[in-house]
Formats: structure tokens, C-alpha cells, sequence
């Protein structure tokens, strides 16, 4: 609770720093309006006071009061409702998304974005975030509700303390609605995979990347049947917790309202035999029905607050995550490599699966080689690639760096000091530049910097087709120029190409995507890069390929099968050995030399 209401006065204070008059204003405009019925109440009584006792005086003015102490509650509380809502828009879901953003961006690795639980979270956020800049607003008016409802009940009390019993019936519809919020929450959060499945499939479904797949399959009726199953199971546990909620509600209110009708009785006898003036009656009656809105408003501000908890709580367990999960290493990676890395008896199992995707793998990589890393689909290439990129920790065993610990190195100094090139790239939508340039951060704009990393990658012919050059917008979604899958490969290259003195290059089939002729070229010029990074730092050049013929120049060849090291060495030694190695490549080599109908499938 003490968690929830710091988190709340947290964003209050984020909307007092950006617009500290609006904020200012509305909190003022919240508590004016806390006096507004209790004055027309009183006002009221002496109007029928008055009335009574023949002073026309007294009740002109009792009843004017009354009238303007209820014009200038609407009114104050109509302003604030719309500068509330002035000011949830202006700080809009965007510091509310971008605060979820920096948390997640402090986590360092990969291996949180496929844990379920932190993507349940994730889900209710994305899709509520505008309900976190209501929350602090919503716990202000039920605190302003309540002090008022603190208020009419005092004045009641004056009347006969008896009708303070009220207290007690108009408690039992928060508490009923509050039980009905929980099932909310609950369900919630249990239907969270599956709203996030339909969300996929629907992504699925319309977006142009996999379109062409789903319409020549014909699966497209497939993934849309399976939205709707993943949409009704998700909006099926919603709607019935809901209605849980609803039945909840009612039974509440009906309590409440039995209260309130014995209480009228009791308030009627009374006056009956002379225990109260017509001024009182009519006090406690107007008390009593603006009682009843009173509580409905406190108890609508209070299950807005409390349902307000259903975004707070995901985001203050993320913040726990993230403070938990944070990478402890602090020490900073060497200016060079001086022995390498060395893996002893490496295991990894992704989150998730049962099966390890490498097994007690030792092997040392030597400062400045050039080290390639073969192997089937699947038999662990890319995961090593990952290990080594802190991407994720190993399960056990350990990768030191000249003799440090890599749990020990500050992660983001240590990817400072490594360029990177995956087989799933990424294709951002900006300036084409730009999309270079973020490959060293600090060198976003350097055109020098940005042009070498383009030559390296081969890419200037690609640059002088774009119509403006480095300045050509990416992505048709942006009115842009979008490129084939080969040029976007050309395009991960030229970014893994920025920082010129990484410890450690790695390119995890870096030419998938290209022709036989540009894969020869591209990988000749890189081996020729890869020595002079070798000469300047020491780095570490990792190639992951399928493509035997493209790794014969490497130092050190790794052959993985199933997760494990079964052989290394250089090409001509793991040829003479005469094992796997050698059989792949042969087999490859014969593909090439044969036509197709006789090369055997692999
Ligand atoms: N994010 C993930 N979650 C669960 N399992 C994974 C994940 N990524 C890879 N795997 C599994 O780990 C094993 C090794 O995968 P990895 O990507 O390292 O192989 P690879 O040799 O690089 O394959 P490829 O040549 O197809 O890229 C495979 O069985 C794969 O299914």
C-alpha cells in the first residue's frame, strides 16, 4: 500500500514538473468544491428555519446561499473534471510508455523479453498506460469525496447520531466492489497470453511482411479462426469476471439502501414528536440524498483508484524486476585483447525449453583470430554468439575475457566494444544514414564515419540508387524507400561496421540474404577487416555461416552439433581428419559442382 501511494504522489509530482500551473490549479479546484454541499445543506436549514419562524430576511438568504453554494459546486467541479483531462493529455501515455521503456531498456539481456510473467506485465501496461496519469487524480478526488462525505456526516451527526449507523451500510458496497476489482485484476492477468496471442495473430494477419506466405498457403482463414478462438477466450474470462463484479455491485447497493429508508423512518418520527426542527428534516434529508451521491462518488473514486492498481501493480513489479535482474558487473572491458576468450564447460537452456542449446562447451577463442562457427539448423551457433554478446548468462560454467569474468564486465561497456552483424536484423524505418549511424551511437551523424562503414559493407552502390542518398527515407509505412531483403542485409553490415575498435566482430550469417558473388566478395573484404581490427585491439572475428566454402580462411574452425563442440581446427586439418566437417563439406562442395537433380537434400 505505502509502495502504491508513493508510486501515485511520484506521478503527481511528474505532472507538477511539466505543467505545474494546470496541476496546481486542479488540486485547488478538488478541494473548493469539498465544502459546496455541507454550505447548501446548512444553508437549506436556515432557508426552512426561517421559513418557520416568519424572517423572511433569514430565509432569502439561506436560500440564495443554497442556490449559489450548488451553482458554484458544478460548476468547480465540471472545471475540474476538464482540466484533469486537459492535463492526462498532455502528459499523454507517452511519458507513461517511455518511463516502461527505460525500465525495460535497463534490462540487459534477452532472456527477460521471453519470460511469460514479464510479458503479462508488459501487456496490461502497453494496452492501459493511460490509466496510470488517471491514477493519482482518481486517489485526489476520492480523498476530496471523502472528506467531504466526512463532512455531511458530521452534519447528520448533529441531527441524531443515530443516522451515523448510514457509515456502516454505505461501507458495504466499497467493500463488495472491491471484491468484484480483484476478480477484475485477476482475470486480467490470467487472460493475458491469450490477448496477446490474438494480438499476434491479428499482427499476423495484416501486416505486409508475412502476407504474401499467408495468401499463397492459404492459410490466412486458419490464423484468422485461431485470432478469434485466442480473442473469445481472452474477452470470455473478462466479461464474466466483470459480470462477478457487477452482482457484487448490486448486492452492496441494495444493502445500502435498506439503511438508507430505515433511516428516513427514524428521522420522520422524530420531528413527528418534536425531537427535531423542519430545518433539521429537511438538513438531514437533503444530507441523506446528497449522502447517497456522496458515497457513490467516493466509492466510483475509490474503485477507479483501486482499479487504477491494475496497471500500478504490473509496473511497480516491473520495477522491482528490474532492479533485481540488473547485471552486477561493474569492471571495464581491456583497451585490448591480449590471450582472448575462453569458454570452460559452457551450458545454456533457454527459458522454457527442456533441451540445453549448448552443452558443457570449452573451447579459447585466441586475441585476434578469425574464428568460424559451423554446424546444422539448430545446433547452437547463434546461441553461442548470444553468450558471448551477454545477450544472455550461461546456465553454468564460464566465459572469461583475458582472464576476467564476463559476469564481471559492465555490460554496456562490453557491447560498447563489440560489432555485431545477427541473421535476424533489424529494419528500422529511418534515414538510411541514420540506420547506419546507430551502430555507434556517438558517431550518429558523422557522414566520414558513416560513408567508411557503407564502403565496408559494400553498400555504396546501394546509397547511389536511394534518391536522397544517406538522407533517403527508410520504410513505405513513412513515405519511404523500401529495400529488398539482400539491401537491408547490406544495411546490418554497414552498422556492424561503425565502431572501429571493437574486441569482439561478429557476423552470425551475415549474407544469408545475398548472392553467391556478393557473399565471396563481402567475405573476402571482411577477412581483410578483421585483420586490421585483430592489429589495432586484438578483436575477435566470429563467423557464424552455413556456407563451408565462405570459412576456409578462418584461424579456427568450430564444428557444433546439437548444442556440443565436436571438432576443431583449421579447414585443411579438419579436411585430413576426415570427420563431420569434412563430410559437410564435401557434400556442399558437390552441390555446387553437380546439377541439381542429383545433389542429395541435406
Ligand atoms: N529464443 C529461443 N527460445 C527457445 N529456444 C531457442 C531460442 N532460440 C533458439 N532456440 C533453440 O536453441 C537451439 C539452438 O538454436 P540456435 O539459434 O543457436 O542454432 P543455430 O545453429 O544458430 O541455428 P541456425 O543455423 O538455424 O541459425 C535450437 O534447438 C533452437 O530451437
Amino acid at each position: 500500500m505505502i509502495r502504491y501511494a508513493k508510486l501515485l504522489a511520484e506521478l503527481l509530482r511528474l505532472s507538477w514538473r511539466l505543467h505545474p500551473l494546470p496541476t496546481a490549479g486542479l488540486l485547488a479546484l478538488r478541494l473548493a468544491t469539498v465544502p459546496t454541499t455541507p454550505a447548501m445543506a446548512l444553508a437549506l436549514r436556515a432557508a426552512v428555519d426561517g421559513i418557520v419562524h416568519r424572517d423572511p430576511g433569514t430565509a432569502a438568504a439561506g436560500a440564495a446561499v443554497a442556490v449559489i453554494a450548488y451553482a458554484v459546486g458544478m460548476y468547480l467541479r465540471s472545471l475540474a473534471d476538464t482540466l484533469e483531462v486537459m492535463i492526462g493529455d498532455r502528459i499523454g501515455t507517452l511519458h507513461i510508455r517511455r518511463h516502461i521503456e527505460e525500465h525495460l531498456a535497463r534490462l540487459d539481456g534477452l532472456e527477460h523479453l521471453e519470460r511469460t510473467d514479464l510479458l503479462d506485465r508488459i501487456t496490461v501496461l502497453r494496452g492501459a498506460g493511460w490509466r496510470l496519469n488517471h491514477a493519482p487524480w482518481q486517489a485526489v478526488a476520492a480523498g476530496c469525496d471523502a472528506l467531504r462525505l466526512g463532512l455531511l456526516l458530521l452534519l447528520l451527526a448533529a441531527v441524531t447520531p443515530w443516522l451515523l449507523l448510514l457509515l456502516g451500510f454505505a461501507a458495504a458496497p466499497l467493500w463488495f466492489d472491491q471484491r468484484g476489482q480483484r476478480s477484475i485484476v485477476d482475470a486480467e492477468t490470467r487472460t493475458a497470453e491469450a490477448f496477446r496471442l490474438q494480438r499476434h495473430l491479428f499482427n499476423l494477419a495484416t501486416a505486409a511482411a508475412g502476407g504474401k506466405e499467408l495468401r499463397v498457403s492459404g492459410a490466412g482463414p486458419e490464423i484468422a479462426r485461431r485470432q478469434r478462438q485466442a480473442w473469445e477466450a481472452a474477452v470470455d474470462g473478462r466479461f464474466r469476471a466483470r459480470l462477478r463484479a457487477a452482482a457484487w455491485s448490486v448486492a452492496g447497493w441494495t444493502l445500502y439502501t435498506a439503511g438508507f429508508a430505515t433511516g428516513l423512518v427514524l428521522l420522520i418520527d422524530r420531528t413527528a414528536h418534536g425531537q427535531a426542527t423542519a430545518g433539521d428534516l429537511v438538513l438531514a434529508v437533503t444530507v441523506a440524498v446528497t449522502l447517497r451521491n456522496a458515497v457513490q462518488e467516493t466509492l466510483f473514486a475509490v474503485s477507479h483508484t483501486t482499479s487504477g492498481r491494475t496497471v500500478v501493480e504490473p509496473l511497480l513489479w516491473l520495477r522491482d524486476y528490474v532492479a533485481t535482474s540488473r547485471s552486477t558487473g561493474r569492471r571495464t572491458p581491456p583497451a585490448t585483447l591480449r590471450a582472448g576468450i575462453t569458454l570452460d564447460r559452457v551450458a545454456f537452456t533457454y527459458p522454457g525449453t527442456g533441451r540445453p542449446a549448448l552443452d558443457d562447451f570449452s573451447c579459447h577463442l585466441p586475441a585476434g583470430a578469425v574464428v568460424a562457427v559451423v554446424g546444422e539448423y539448430g545446433s547452437g551457433k547463434t546461441t553461442l554468439v548470444k553468450l558471448l554478446t551477454k545477450l544472455y548468462p550461461p546456465d553454468r560454467g564460464r566465459i572469461e575475457v583475458d582472464g576476467v569474468d564476463l559476469a564481471d564486465l559492465a555490460t554496456t561497456e562490453w557491447r560498447a566494444r563489440i560489432s555485431a552483424a545477427f541473421q535476424d536484423f533489424g529494419r528500422f524505418h529511418i534515414p538510411f544514414g541514420e540506420t547506419v549511424g546507430i551502430g555507434d551511437l556517438t558517431h550518429l551523424h558523422d557522414t566520414g564515419r558513416i560513408t567508411d562503414a557503407v564502403h565496408a559493407a559494400d553498400a555504396r552502390p546501394l546509397v547511389d540508387r536511394l534518391p536522397d542518398g544517406l538522407d533517403t527515407q527508410l520504410g513505405r509505412q513513412f513515405d519511404g524507400v523500401d529495400l529488398s531483403e539482400g539491401q537491408w542485409q547490406r544495411t546490418a553490415l554497414a552498422r556492424a561496421s561503425m565502431r572501429t575498435d571493437p574486441l569482439l566482430f561478429v557476423l552470425d550469417e551475415p549474407t544469408a540474404s545475398l548472392d553467391a558473388p556478393s557473399e565471396h566478395h563481402i567475405f573476402r573484404r571482411y577477412l581483410v577487416r578483421a585483420r586490421e581490427l585483430a592489429a589495432r585491439t586484438g578483436a575477435i572475428t566470429v563467423i557464424v555461416s552455413h556456407r563451408f566454402s565462405t570459412v576456409t580462411g578462418a584461424d579456427h574452425i568450430l564444428v557444433l552439433h546439437q548444442g556440443r563442440l565436436v571438432e576443431r581446427g583449421t579447414h585443411d586439418e579438419l579436411l585430413a581428419a576426415g570427420g563431420r566437417y569434412a563430410n559437410l563439406y564435401n557434400i556442399q562442395a558437390t552441390a555446387y559442382r553437380r546439377p541439381a537433380s542429383d545433389v542429395p537434400m541435406m
